[in-house]
């Protein structure tokens, strides 16, 4: 069998990959992936988690967040992760694996949650790229604004959402309706998301209920 050739842009992409600091790091500390460091940053600017909360981190896989998040709130804390992808055992993380869009999903991620008991939400979700910006921008704002409606679900007053948000149609919109819900909101661009990326995080804190 004749082996595909990569195309110039993957070439590109692994070169780039394998060149970056922060992936090398990322293996080096045995953390599943640089996502890893973003938090980390989050976490020095805006101290998001303390020992002994209890955390969810939506879309989760392959586990770097959840790594990072049980770290810090210890074995007294809790982390409850979902994914649509299979992600290997962390732990201290407790893991679900479902599409969060499907309403039995969230159900049962509900189920392993005490009412609103929540410290952090977290939400990296991103949808498969199809390379239509449209489609793709409209696809990661149905993502955050159910992550949104799970923050009203499961937050405990004054809990915080971390959310990836990429630039483009709905920004403001999304970021008007997390001032109304957060008493104070950050948007943060952390060293390790690529310049090049529309990607940005919200880091909205004092849930107002
Ligand atoms: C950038 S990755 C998350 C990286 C993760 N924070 C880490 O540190 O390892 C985005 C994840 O969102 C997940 N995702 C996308 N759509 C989803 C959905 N509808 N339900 C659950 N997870 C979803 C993807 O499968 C992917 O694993």
């Amino acid at each position: 069998m004749t082996k595909k050739k990569r195309s110039a842009s993957s070439s590109r992409w692994l070169q780039e990959h394998f060149a970056d600091p922060f992936v090398q790091q990322a293996q080096k500390l045995g953390l599943r992936s640089r996502a890893a460091f973003k938090l980390e940053q989050i976490q020095q600017q805006d101290k998001v988690f303390k020992p002994g909360m209890t955390v969810v981190d939506l879309g989760s896989a392959p586990g770097s967040w959840s790594q990072y998040s049980t770290g810090v709130v210890g074995e007294k804390g809790t982390v409850i992760a979902c994914d649509i992808l299979p992600m290997d055992p962390i732990n201290g993380v407790h893991f679900l694996q479902g599409d969060f869009r499907e309403e039995a999903v969230l159900n049962a991620l509900l189920s392993r949650i005490d009412g609103k008991n929540v410290d952090v939400v977290l939400s990296d979700m991103a949808p498969n790229m199809s390379g239509n910006d449209t489609t793709d921008q409209a696809r990661s704002m149905y993502l955050i604004e159910l992550a949104l409606d799970m923050c009203n679900n499961v937050l405990k007053q004054n809990g915080s959402f971390v959310v990836k948000v990429f630039q483009g149609d709905g920004f403001e919109q999304f970021v008007k309706d997390v001032r109304a819900a957060f008493t104070t909101v950050k948007i943060r661009k952390p060293d390790s998301s690529r310049a090049r990326s529309r990607e940005t995080y919200i880091v909205a804190t004092g849930f107002k209920i």
